[in-house]
Protein backbone atom coordinates (compact mmCIF):
# COMPACT_ATOMS: atom_id res chain seq x y z
CA UNK A 1 0.00 0.00 0.00
CA UNK A 2 0.97 3.84 -0.71
CA UNK A 3 1.08 6.19 2.48
CA UNK A 4 0.79 9.87 1.81
CA UNK A 5 3.23 10.85 4.76
CA UNK A 6 3.94 14.35 5.53
CA UNK A 7 8.00 14.93 6.93
CA UNK A 8 8.60 17.82 9.03
CA UNK A 9 11.70 18.87 9.29
CA UNK A 10 14.46 18.66 6.53
CA UNK A 11 17.82 18.35 8.15
CA UNK A 12 20.03 15.47 8.17
CA UNK A 13 17.38 12.96 9.83
CA UNK A 14 14.38 14.63 8.21
CA UNK A 15 15.78 14.20 4.53
CA UNK A 16 17.64 10.92 4.91
CA UNK A 17 14.31 8.87 6.40
CA UNK A 18 12.26 10.54 3.66
CA UNK A 19 14.36 9.35 1.34
CA UNK A 20 13.87 5.49 2.66
CA UNK A 21 10.10 6.18 2.34
CA UNK A 22 10.68 7.58 -0.85
CA UNK A 23 12.83 4.71 -2.41
CA UNK A 24 9.95 2.46 -1.07
CA UNK A 25 7.33 4.71 -3.18
CA UNK A 26 5.54 6.33 -0.66
CA UNK A 27 4.20 9.45 -1.15
CA UNK A 28 6.37 12.37 0.97
CA UNK A 29 5.87 15.86 1.28
CA UNK A 30 9.42 17.12 2.88
CA UNK A 31 8.37 20.07 5.09
CA UNK A 32 11.45 22.90 5.72
CA UNK A 33 10.41 26.13 7.43
CA UNK A 34 13.48 27.82 5.04
CA UNK A 35 11.46 28.36 1.31
CA UNK A 36 15.09 29.16 -0.05
CA UNK A 37 16.00 25.70 1.32
CA UNK A 38 12.85 24.07 -0.61
CA UNK A 39 13.80 25.90 -3.25
CA UNK A 40 17.12 24.66 -3.86
CA UNK A 41 15.82 21.13 -2.94
CA UNK A 42 13.57 21.45 -5.42
CA UNK A 43 15.92 22.27 -7.79
CA UNK A 44 19.07 20.11 -6.94
CA UNK A 45 16.49 17.24 -5.95
CA UNK A 46 19.18 16.50 -2.93
CA UNK A 47 19.09 17.99 0.27
CA UNK A 48 22.61 19.93 0.01
CA UNK A 49 22.58 21.75 3.30
CA UNK A 50 22.33 19.27 4.98
CA UNK A 51 22.38 15.49 3.82
CA UNK A 52 24.87 16.31 0.73
CA UNK A 53 25.39 13.35 -1.88
CA UNK A 54 22.11 11.53 -1.17
CA UNK A 55 19.55 11.88 -4.46
CA UNK A 56 16.06 12.34 -3.89
CA UNK A 57 13.33 10.40 -5.45
CA UNK A 58 10.69 11.85 -7.43
CA UNK A 59 8.22 10.82 -5.15
CA UNK A 60 9.59 13.52 -2.66
CA UNK A 61 7.97 16.88 -2.99
CA UNK A 62 10.02 19.15 -0.55
CA UNK A 63 7.63 22.11 0.09
CA UNK A 64 7.28 24.89 2.62
CA UNK A 65 3.76 25.03 2.71
CA UNK A 66 2.99 23.64 6.24
CA UNK A 67 -0.71 23.08 5.29
CA UNK A 68 -0.11 21.19 1.98
CA UNK A 69 2.33 19.52 3.48
CA UNK A 70 0.10 17.62 6.08
CA UNK A 71 -3.69 18.13 4.60
CA UNK A 72 -4.21 14.33 2.83
CA UNK A 73 -1.52 12.74 4.66
CA UNK A 74 -2.14 9.28 6.58
CA UNK A 75 0.63 10.21 8.91
CA UNK A 76 2.98 12.52 10.06
CA UNK A 77 6.82 12.29 10.66
CA UNK A 78 8.35 15.37 13.00
CA UNK A 79 12.32 15.50 12.55
CA UNK A 80 12.93 18.59 13.58
CA UNK A 81 15.58 19.18 16.42
CA UNK A 82 14.23 18.92 20.41
CA UNK A 83 14.23 22.98 20.70
CA UNK A 84 11.54 23.17 17.82
CA UNK A 85 9.42 19.51 18.88
CA UNK A 86 6.83 21.88 21.12
CA UNK A 87 6.03 24.47 18.15
CA UNK A 88 5.85 22.22 15.64
CA UNK A 89 3.33 19.88 17.10
CA UNK A 90 1.39 22.90 18.31
CA UNK A 91 1.75 24.26 14.52
CA UNK A 92 -0.12 20.52 13.72
CA UNK A 93 -2.90 20.43 16.18
CA UNK A 94 -5.24 22.72 14.36
CA UNK A 95 -5.12 19.99 11.30
CA UNK A 96 -6.05 16.93 14.36
CA UNK A 97 -4.00 14.67 12.21
CA UNK A 98 -4.66 11.23 13.31
CA UNK A 99 -1.29 9.81 13.25
CA UNK A 100 1.99 11.01 14.46
CA UNK A 101 5.68 9.60 14.51
CA UNK A 102 8.45 11.65 15.43
CA UNK A 103 12.37 10.83 14.94
CA UNK A 104 13.45 13.27 17.30
CA UNK A 105 15.73 12.64 20.39
CA UNK A 106 16.04 14.33 23.41
CA UNK A 107 13.30 15.81 26.18
CA UNK A 108 10.81 18.82 26.41
CA UNK A 109 12.47 21.87 26.77
CA UNK A 110 10.14 23.38 28.70
CA UNK A 111 8.89 20.49 31.72
CA UNK A 112 11.89 18.30 31.10
CA UNK A 113 9.47 15.49 30.36
CA UNK A 114 9.46 12.91 27.43
CA UNK A 115 8.16 13.89 23.93
CA UNK A 116 5.59 11.74 23.92
CA UNK A 117 4.14 14.12 26.37
CA UNK A 118 3.81 17.45 24.47
CA UNK A 119 2.48 15.26 21.93
CA UNK A 120 -0.49 13.94 24.23
CA UNK A 121 -0.49 18.28 25.98
CA UNK A 122 -0.91 19.76 22.19
CA UNK A 123 -3.04 17.33 19.97
CA UNK A 124 -7.07 16.51 20.68
CA UNK A 125 -8.10 14.12 20.08
CA UNK A 126 -5.02 12.44 21.31
CA UNK A 127 -3.41 10.44 17.67
CA UNK A 128 -1.90 7.66 17.42
CA UNK A 129 1.99 7.99 18.56
CA UNK A 130 4.75 6.41 17.45
CA UNK A 131 8.70 6.74 18.19
CA UNK A 132 11.30 6.06 15.74
CA UNK A 133 15.06 5.77 17.54
CA UNK A 134 18.55 3.64 17.11
CA UNK A 135 21.54 4.02 16.28
CA UNK A 136 21.54 5.66 12.50
CA UNK A 137 23.52 8.49 10.94
CA UNK A 138 21.86 10.49 8.30
CA UNK A 139 24.78 10.37 6.03
CA UNK A 140 24.98 6.27 6.14
CA UNK A 141 21.27 5.87 5.69
CA UNK A 142 21.03 9.03 3.06
CA UNK A 143 24.06 5.85 0.91
CA UNK A 144 21.87 3.25 1.45
CA UNK A 145 24.04 1.52 3.79
CA UNK A 146 22.16 -1.31 6.48
CA UNK A 147 20.77 -0.06 9.34
CA UNK A 148 18.46 -1.09 11.75
CA UNK A 149 16.37 0.71 14.35
CA UNK A 150 13.16 0.64 16.84
CA UNK A 151 9.31 1.44 16.79
CA UNK A 152 7.38 2.03 19.65
CA UNK A 153 3.64 2.80 18.80
CA UNK A 154 0.76 3.48 21.09
CA UNK A 155 -1.49 0.98 18.88
CA UNK A 156 -0.10 -2.41 17.15
CA UNK A 157 -1.68 -0.93 13.78
CA UNK A 158 0.36 1.86 14.23
CA UNK A 159 3.60 0.12 14.71
CA UNK A 160 2.78 -2.24 11.70
CA UNK A 161 2.22 0.70 9.11
CA UNK A 162 5.56 2.28 10.28
CA UNK A 163 7.03 -1.26 9.83
CA UNK A 164 5.57 -1.58 6.43
CA UNK A 165 6.56 2.06 5.16
CA UNK A 166 10.25 1.65 6.31
CA UNK A 167 11.11 -2.21 5.57
CA UNK A 168 13.37 -3.13 2.76
CA UNK A 169 16.31 -4.71 2.17
CA UNK A 170 18.33 -1.79 4.02
CA UNK A 171 16.67 -0.45 6.37
CA UNK A 172 15.12 -2.95 9.42
CA UNK A 173 12.66 -2.06 12.20
CA UNK A 174 11.86 -4.00 15.42
CA UNK A 175 8.68 -3.22 17.15
CA UNK A 176 8.90 -2.70 21.28
CA UNK A 177 5.71 -1.61 23.18
CA UNK A 178 8.22 0.53 25.31
CA UNK A 179 8.00 4.10 24.84
CA UNK A 180 9.86 5.31 27.61
CA UNK A 181 12.44 3.08 27.14
CA UNK A 182 13.31 4.04 23.48
CA UNK A 183 12.93 7.89 24.26
CA UNK A 184 15.06 7.92 27.40
CA UNK A 185 18.21 5.93 25.12
CA UNK A 186 17.95 8.18 22.55
CA UNK A 187 17.68 11.25 24.58
CA UNK A 188 20.55 9.99 27.34
CA UNK A 189 22.84 8.68 24.82
CA UNK A 190 23.84 12.05 23.29
CA UNK A 191 24.67 13.22 26.62
CA UNK A 192 26.74 10.52 27.03
CA UNK A 193 28.42 11.36 23.68
CA UNK A 194 29.51 14.81 24.62
CA UNK A 195 31.40 12.98 27.61
CA UNK A 196 33.26 10.47 25.78
CA UNK A 197 33.84 12.92 23.13
CA UNK A 198 35.46 15.69 26.18
CA UNK A 199 37.44 12.50 27.37
CA UNK A 200 38.83 11.57 23.98
CA UNK A 201 39.56 15.26 22.97
CA UNK A 202 41.71 15.13 26.29
CA UNK A 203 44.00 12.10 25.29
CA UNK A 204 42.09 10.25 27.96
CA UNK A 205 42.68 6.68 26.25
CA UNK A 206 40.56 3.72 25.72
CA UNK A 207 40.11 2.43 28.81
CA UNK A 208 38.48 5.96 29.95
CA UNK A 209 36.12 6.10 27.04
CA UNK A 210 34.73 2.07 27.98
CA UNK A 211 34.47 3.30 31.36
CA UNK A 212 32.39 5.93 30.72
CA UNK A 213 29.92 4.16 28.11
CA UNK A 214 29.80 1.52 30.59
CA UNK A 215 28.93 3.63 33.64
CA UNK A 216 26.90 5.86 31.52
CA UNK A 217 25.13 2.83 30.72
CA UNK A 218 24.49 2.21 34.16
CA UNK A 219 23.35 5.57 34.41
CA UNK A 220 20.73 5.20 32.09
CA UNK A 221 19.56 1.67 33.52
CA UNK A 222 18.99 3.83 37.29
CA UNK A 223 17.19 6.24 35.88
CA UNK A 224 15.49 3.72 33.31
CA UNK A 225 14.11 1.63 36.71
CA UNK A 226 12.85 4.50 38.17
CA UNK A 227 10.78 5.95 35.00
CA UNK A 228 9.42 2.09 34.68
CA UNK A 229 11.56 1.47 31.05
CA UNK A 230 12.30 -2.20 30.52
CA UNK A 231 15.60 -2.92 30.94
CA UNK A 232 16.01 -4.98 27.71
CA UNK A 233 14.99 -2.02 25.70
CA UNK A 234 17.77 -0.24 27.38
CA UNK A 235 20.38 -2.86 25.99
CA UNK A 236 18.41 -2.99 22.80
CA UNK A 237 19.02 -0.60 19.17
CA UNK A 238 17.48 2.76 20.79
CA UNK A 239 19.82 1.99 24.34
CA UNK A 240 23.14 0.62 24.40
CA UNK A 241 23.13 0.08 20.06
CA UNK A 242 22.82 4.08 19.75
CA UNK A 243 25.17 4.57 22.88
CA UNK A 244 28.03 2.72 21.18
CA UNK A 245 27.38 4.00 18.02
CA UNK A 246 27.17 7.69 19.03
CA UNK A 247 30.22 7.46 21.68
CA UNK A 248 32.63 5.77 19.18
CA UNK A 249 32.71 7.50 15.80
CA UNK A 250 33.10 10.67 14.46
CA UNK A 251 30.07 11.20 12.34
CA UNK A 252 28.55 11.93 16.00
CA UNK A 253 28.08 15.59 16.74
CA UNK A 254 27.57 15.32 20.36
CA UNK A 255 30.70 13.47 19.79
CA UNK A 256 32.62 16.58 17.96
CA UNK A 257 30.93 18.48 20.29
CA UNK A 258 32.71 17.11 23.28
CA UNK A 259 35.86 16.51 21.16
CA UNK A 260 36.16 20.13 20.58
CA UNK A 261 35.31 20.97 24.02
CA UNK A 262 38.16 18.56 25.54
CA UNK A 263 40.60 20.23 23.19
CA UNK A 264 39.94 23.35 24.86
CA UNK A 265 37.27 25.49 22.85
CA UNK A 266 35.02 27.32 24.49
CA UNK A 267 31.04 26.12 24.30
CA UNK A 268 30.41 28.46 21.52
CA UNK A 269 33.33 27.93 19.52
CA UNK A 270 32.31 23.77 20.38
CA UNK A 271 29.03 24.61 18.69
CA UNK A 272 30.37 26.68 16.30
CA UNK A 273 32.77 24.06 14.94
CA UNK A 274 29.79 21.12 14.61
CA UNK A 275 27.84 23.68 13.04
CA UNK A 276 24.50 21.68 12.96
CA UNK A 277 22.02 19.91 15.96
CA UNK A 278 23.95 19.28 19.29
CA UNK A 279 20.48 17.71 21.21
CA UNK A 280 23.41 16.74 23.62
CA UNK A 281 24.02 20.18 24.98
CA UNK A 282 20.45 20.80 25.70
CA UNK A 283 19.47 17.46 26.80
CA UNK A 284 22.11 17.41 29.44
CA UNK A 285 19.83 20.42 31.20
CA UNK A 286 16.87 18.53 30.89
CA UNK A 287 18.25 15.50 32.29
CA UNK A 288 19.56 17.37 35.29
CA UNK A 289 16.60 18.32 36.53
CA UNK A 290 14.87 14.54 35.42
CA UNK A 291 17.34 13.05 36.94
CA UNK A 292 17.19 15.43 40.52
CA UNK A 293 13.23 15.20 40.73
CA UNK A 294 13.39 11.13 40.48
CA UNK A 295 16.75 11.51 43.25
CA UNK A 296 18.54 9.54 40.79
CA UNK A 297 22.71 9.65 40.72
CA UNK A 298 24.00 10.26 37.11
CA UNK A 299 27.58 11.69 38.08
CA UNK A 300 28.66 11.60 34.06
CA UNK A 301 25.59 13.35 32.73
CA UNK A 302 25.51 15.67 35.23
CA UNK A 303 29.25 16.67 34.82
CA UNK A 304 28.44 17.47 31.47
CA UNK A 305 25.15 19.39 32.39
CA UNK A 306 27.93 21.68 34.63
CA UNK A 307 30.64 21.70 31.91
CA UNK A 308 28.11 22.76 29.34
CA UNK A 309 26.54 25.37 31.61
CA UNK A 310 30.37 26.72 32.07
CA UNK A 311 30.14 25.69 35.90
CA UNK A 312 33.24 23.68 35.69
CA UNK A 313 35.91 23.06 33.04
CA UNK A 314 36.81 19.45 31.62
CA UNK A 315 39.99 18.81 33.51
CA UNK A 316 37.47 19.10 37.06
CA UNK A 317 34.65 17.21 35.46
CA UNK A 318 37.69 14.35 35.39
CA UNK A 319 38.40 14.92 38.74
CA UNK A 320 35.55 15.22 39.83
CA UNK A 321 34.35 11.81 38.46
CA UNK A 322 37.56 9.86 39.45
CA UNK A 323 37.92 11.16 43.45
CA UNK A 324 34.04 10.10 44.25
CA UNK A 325 33.92 7.88 46.69
CA UNK A 326 34.66 3.83 45.90
CA UNK A 327 31.01 2.39 46.06
CA UNK A 328 30.19 -1.07 44.73
CA UNK A 329 29.63 -1.67 41.06
CA UNK A 330 25.71 -2.92 41.50
N1 LIG B 1 21.43 13.40 11.93
C1 LIG B 1 21.34 12.17 12.41
O1 LIG B 1 22.17 11.30 12.09
C2 LIG B 1 20.22 11.79 13.32
C3 LIG B 1 19.46 12.76 13.96
N2 LIG B 1 18.46 12.39 14.83
C4 LIG B 1 17.66 13.39 15.51
O2 LIG B 1 16.87 14.08 14.56
C5 LIG B 1 16.60 15.41 15.02
C6 LIG B 1 16.93 16.38 13.91
O3 LIG B 1 18.32 16.30 13.68
P1 LIG B 1 19.00 16.60 12.27
O4 LIG B 1 18.06 16.40 11.16
O5 LIG B 1 20.24 15.81 12.25
O6 LIG B 1 19.36 18.14 12.42
P2 LIG B 1 20.07 19.11 11.38
O7 LIG B 1 20.96 19.98 12.17
O8 LIG B 1 20.59 18.37 10.22
O9 LIG B 1 18.86 19.99 10.82
C7 LIG B 1 17.98 20.62 11.66
C8 LIG B 1 16.89 21.21 10.78
O10 LIG B 1 15.82 21.63 11.60
C9 LIG B 1 15.42 22.88 11.16
N3 LIG B 1 14.77 23.58 12.24
C10 LIG B 1 15.33 24.15 13.32
N4 LIG B 1 14.37 24.75 14.04
C11 LIG B 1 13.19 24.54 13.39
C12 LIG B 1 11.85 24.93 13.61
N5 LIG B 1 11.52 25.69 14.66
N6 LIG B 1 10.91 24.53 12.75
C13 LIG B 1 11.26 23.79 11.69
N7 LIG B 1 12.50 23.41 11.39
C14 LIG B 1 13.45 23.78 12.25
C15 LIG B 1 16.70 23.56 10.71
O11 LIG B 1 16.40 24.62 9.82
C16 LIG B 1 17.38 22.43 10.00
O12 LIG B 1 16.91 22.31 8.68
C17 LIG B 1 17.45 15.59 16.29
O13 LIG B 1 16.63 15.41 17.41
C18 LIG B 1 18.48 14.48 16.19
O14 LIG B 1 18.94 14.04 17.47
C19 LIG B 1 18.18 11.09 15.06
C20 LIG B 1 18.89 10.09 14.44
C21 LIG B 1 19.96 10.37 13.52
O1 LIG C 1 21.37 10.04 16.84
C1 LIG C 1 22.28 9.88 16.06
C2 LIG C 1 22.70 8.56 15.59
O2 LIG C 1 21.85 7.55 16.02
C3 LIG C 1 23.06 11.04 15.57
O3 LIG C 1 23.99 11.38 16.53
P1 LIG C 1 24.52 12.87 16.62
O4 LIG C 1 23.32 13.77 16.82
O5 LIG C 1 25.46 12.86 17.78
O6 LIG C 1 25.21 13.17 15.32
Amino acid sequence: MVDRIAVLGAGAWGSALAKVLGDNQHEVRLWARDADHVQAMVIDRENRRHLPGCPLPDTIEPTADFAAAITGSDWILVATPSVAFRATIRRLAPFRPQRVAWATKGLDADSGGFLHGIVEQEITPEPQIAVLSGPTFAAEVGQGLPAAMTVAASSDDFAAQMVDAFHCERFRLYTNPDMVGVELGGAVKNVLAVATGVSDGMGLGANARAALVTRGMAEITRLGAALGADPRTLIGLAGLGDLLLTCTDDQSRNRRFGLALGRGAAIDEALEVVGSTVEGARTAAELYSLAARYAIEMPICSCVYRLVSGAIDPARAVTELMERTPKAEV
